[in-house]
């Protein structure tokens, strides 16, 4: 039988039939489907779940709040819970009262004026007579904790995409837009800070339509500028919306202020063609030269928005409590409900066939563990609940060891607080207490084994040897266990050889976060060596092998042969073949081998960094009647693994970051310079008025210490993103060195 086994770069393991198709990060949930084969299975869905259901459902609203770092979400997430009555007064990120925004509860983001985690909440929202409710998640905006945005995104239905007025669409922001297409999250803009000077929205908007490639267009013009920004007019209905009262809470409805009618008209006339293109009725209505009206309008932009192929644009203030409650309306009429999009499970009881999910309180339950965290009573696991109902008291069971768990505490959190409920119902999020599980777990009632897909989690960029400098070693391990649990991204290995641990993640800001937490959760100072790039091996030639392992002097002997070849891969995965024929090693003996070659892409040959892009054959040997046996096989594949990679043309691989500078414009030519000095290949540039944006690929090898540079050239005015875009081979002279560096520590 040919067997392959496809070792994801994400850590697991996946056979197959060698014809089946492999099995990848995903098979089912939400990634990149047409709205249209959606909408068909969702209206046959509907007809099963209950009135009182629907009901409910209708007014639901999942939404996240998303967007580059900076722009405003945490500030604008504050406005949404006062307006909606959660909260009774508004504090601000690195608020002169020193308490600080809702949604950043960690002393840390406080501090620092950065989201770190990611804080859910939810609210109500009345709107023509009717309650709405929202279950509302602030993400982070820097890349560093890129988790979070994933883990939002995967269980929500809809967004709000936050876009700084003068910044525009930023790095950060096509990254989000990534994240929201690849979980299918139909997403509202809200263009923010439009007190500060330089605002320009509708430059934003061309960016949206020309960056993201989302077809956008503006439902709302301005009502004065930059300080004296005094509401909006809705464009779809005509009508001026002034903020007044201390916090802008009241909100006064008008006519249009006269000089801005043609404004409105032009706008107006942009939305209609726009939606045109999207839209059949208003297609239909552009071609026969009729005036949609204001419900077709609106119904346009519904349909359109929630499949995916527009999104309408609103404009404001956060800071300056304009425009945020026209947000919460839009919300409400153009965000889906959880009955409108379409989730979907693998039945392993049933050969991984996939299932739809039904929104309905008859069902059996069904939920996804996205998040765990350390809360003030003990480990916290968030729920989104997909199908069926969770009560407390009731008993749920994990999908992927069938434990059964009873849920003893079922609560609806609101940034570190929360509220204890009896029962939480089909399309909402919740949380549980003394749930032990991975995040990416599914539960069920114990009846379906439905598992759901998990989200994607990248690949760990930087490390550092990390010590306690104390002898608290048992706070220590606590806190290294209870990070790797929370945050998929933070890995900790012990290095046997240097006799160190090695911590991981996304950037040098990740794991300092988690250096200072461990000082202040758990009273655990730390010292750290320096940042290290996370460097992988490959090869990018091709070699036979022929390997014995053999030891038959005294004592139990050992005996295998392993015969095969090793070639590259041409995406960054591991595969592991077999194809032997006559017996000659026993399918026990082959899954020895299997096991073999997954450790030994755990720890290269040349530098010890993970492997990738290998594939592993192996199609003949032999085997010893008395003295063959597992591990036996496990140690001559290993052999055999090292042997033929350092005859393949091995390489080392460093990640190449895509990196995003904005600086006042004055400072174009030192930051040019700059990148060029570390080899940098510029991709884009922008100039605006006054700022200054360039895009380039660099090593993240060269990046280290880039922030002071920066700064230095700067004057301090200067920031910077960048994003893990690829692996490319490094330079053969680093390879050299770094491959010297590593044999002179092996000798220590
Ligand atoms: N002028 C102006 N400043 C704003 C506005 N909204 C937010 N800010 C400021 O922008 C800064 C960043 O705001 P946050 O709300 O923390 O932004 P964020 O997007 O949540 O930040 P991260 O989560 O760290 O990415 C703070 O200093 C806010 O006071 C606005 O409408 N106008």
């Amino acid at each position: 039988m040919f067997v392959r086994r496809v070792v994801s770069s994400y850590g697991g393991v996946v056979t197959k039939m060698f014809d089946s198709p492999i099995r990848r990060s995903f098979t089912c949930g939400r990634i990149s489907k047409s709205y249209e084969e959606d909408s068909v299975v969702l209206s046959e869905i509907s007809k099963s779940i209950s009135s009182a259901d629907t009901e409910s459902l209708v007014r639901m609203r999942n939404i996240g709040i998303s967007a580059h770092i900076d722009s405003g979400k945490t500030t604008f997430t504050e406005r949404v819970l006062f307006y909606t009555g959660r909260i009774n007064s508004i504090h601000e990120v690195r608020g002169r009262d020193k308490v600080g925004a809702t949604m950043d509860s960690m002393e840390l983001e406080r501090e620092k004026g950065i989201t770190i985690q990611s804080a859910a909440t939810y609210c109500n929202w009345q709107k023509e007579d009717k309650n709405y409710h929202f279950n509302l998640i602030d993400t982070p905006g820097h890349i560093d904790f890129t988790i979070e945005v994933e883990r939002a995104l995967r269980v929500l239905d809809g967004a709000v995409l936050v876009v700084c007025a003068v910044a525009g669409v930023q790095s950060q922001t096509v990254t989000v837009d990534r994240q929201m297409r690849r979980y299918d999250i139909p997403r509202i803009t809200f263009i923010n800070k439009m007190d500060r000077m330089g605002a320009d929205p509708f430059k934003a908007i061309d960016q949206i339509n020309s960056k993201l490639k989302i077809p956008a267009a503006a439902i709302q013009v301005p009502i004065g500028n930059e300080k004296d920004l005094k509401g909006v007019v809705n464009i779809i209905d005509r009508l001026a919306l002034y903020n007044e009262g201390n916090q802008g809470e009241t909100l006064r409805v008008s006519d249009i202020p006269p000089e801005l009618k043609n404004l409105v008209e032009e706008k107006r006339k942009i939305l209609i063609e726009t939606l045109a293109d999207v839209d059949d009725e208003i297609a239909e209505c552009f071609i026969e030269e009729v005036d949609p009206t204001v419900e077709q309008i609106k119904n346009a932009i519904r349909r359109s928005t929630i499949s995916r192929k527009f999104t309408p644009v609103l404009m404001g203030s956060a800071l300056a409590n304009t425009g945020i409650q026209p947000v919460l309306d839009a919300v409400v009429d153009y965000l889906p409900n959880p009955a409108e999009v379409l989730n979907t499970g693998l039945d392993i009881s049933n050969n991984e066939m996939k299932v739809n999910l039904v929104p309905s309180s008859k069902e059996p339950f069904v939920g996804l563990a996205f998040k765990l965290e350390e809360g003030k009573y003990g480990q916290l696991t968030y729920l989104r609940v997909y199908q069926g109902k969770l009560k407390k008291g009731g008993y749920i069971s994990n999908v992927k060891d069938g434990k059964k768990i009873k849920v003893a505490r079922l609560v609806r959190m609101h940034a570190d607080d929360m509220e204890d409920v009896d029962s939480i119902g089909a399309g909402e999020i919740c949380a549980t207490f003394g749930i032990d599980c991975a995040s990416g777990d599914t539960f069920t009632d114990g009846s379906l084994k439905y598992a759901m897909s998990s989200m994607y989690v990248p690949d760990a960029v930087v490390s550092l040897s990390i010590s306690p400098k104390t002898k608290d070693v048992a706070n220590f391990s606590k806190a290294m266990n209870r990070f790797q649990k929370e945050d998929p991204t933070f890995r900790v290995k012990f290095d046997s050889e240097s006799k160190e641990t090695i911590i991981s993640g996304m950037g040098e800001l990740h794991l300092e976060i988690y250096v200072e937490r461990m000082k202040r959760e758990y009273n655990v100072e730390c010292s750290t060596g320096r940042p290290q790039v996370s460097y992988r091996e490959s090869i990018q030639g091709s070699s036979s092998f022929d390997y014995t392992h053999k030891k038959q002097s005294g004592g139990a002997g050992q005996f295998a042969r392993v015969i095969g070849e090793m070639t590259a891969e041409t995406q960054p995965r591991n595969v592991f073949e077999t194809k032997v024929v006559g017996g000659r090693i026993s399918e026990k003996f082959l899954q020895a081998c299997a096991r073999g070659f997954e450790e030994a892409c755990e720890k290269g040959p040349l530098i010890g960094h993970r492997v990738i892009g290998v594939n592993m054959l192996i199609n003949d040997g032999a085997t010893h009647v008395v003295d063959s046996n597992e591990m036996s096989f496990k140690t001559a594949t290993q052999a055999a693994f090292k042997q033929a990679f350092q005859n393949s043309n091995p390489v080392i691989l460093e990640p190449i970051m895509n990196t995003a500078v904005t600086a006042p414009a004055e400072f174009q030519g030192s930051i040019i310079s700059l990148l060029n000095k570390l080899q940098a290949i510029i991709q884009d540039t922008e100039n605006s008025a006054e700022e200054f944006t360039v895009t380039a690929d660099c090593s993240l090898n060269e990046l280290f210490g880039f922030a002071s540079s920066l700064r230095a050239v700067t004057q301090g005015k200067g920031e910077f993103s960048m994003e893990f875009k690829e692996y490319q081979p490094c330079p053969p002279q680093l390879q050299r060195q770094l491959i010297e560096e590593h044999n002179k520590k092996g000798k220590k």
